[in-house]
């Protein structure tokens, strides 16, 4: 077995498609609508679904956004240098709310920044040092 994706429901697909790719520098890896049930999926990610897990971004035409409730934890990204993408993610708007650090009482560097629904994204600084 192996993990596929992670469903997050958005309230805008497009919005969402620009800060997973633009922003985030993933692919927007496929796209379909379902009319009988009036929904779209973009599967978004940094590779093939063949061998990479990705997001499935569900949106319901019926719905511009969503009660996240307090269960969702987070989606974890590992990234090169930490402190120059986050001033990216900053300089395009993006809501960096955890400013990038050691993590408390380690030494991984980490940051969080909220998607457009405000869904959370850890990111994590792969280094030889990883406690993590
Ligand atoms: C492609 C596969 O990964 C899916 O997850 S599609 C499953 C399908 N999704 C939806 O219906 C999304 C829209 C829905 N309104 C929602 O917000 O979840 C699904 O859940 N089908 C239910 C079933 O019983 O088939
Ligand atoms: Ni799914």
């Amino acid at each position: 077995m192996r993990m596929l994706h992670t469903m997050l429901r958005v309230g805008d697909l497009d919005r969402s498609i620009k800060f997973y790719t633009e922003l985030m520098g993933m692919k927007l890896l496929r796209q379909k609508d379902n009319e009988e049930y009036t929904y779209t999926l973009a599967f978004v990610g940094y590779g093939d679904e063949k061998d990479h897990t990705v997001l499935e971004l569900t949106y319901n035409w019926d719905q511009s956004e969503y009660d996240l409730g307090e269960g969702f934890g987070h989606i974890a990204i590992g990234v090169d240098d930490i402190y120059a993408l986050c001033e990216d993610l900053e300089d395009k708007g993006a809501d960096v709310y955890r400013k990038p650090g050691p993590v408390k009482g380690g030494k991984t560097v980490i940051a969080f920044v909220r998607d457009p629904d405000g869904y959370a994204i850890e990111l994590i600084e792969r280094k030889e040092s990883d406690d993590l």
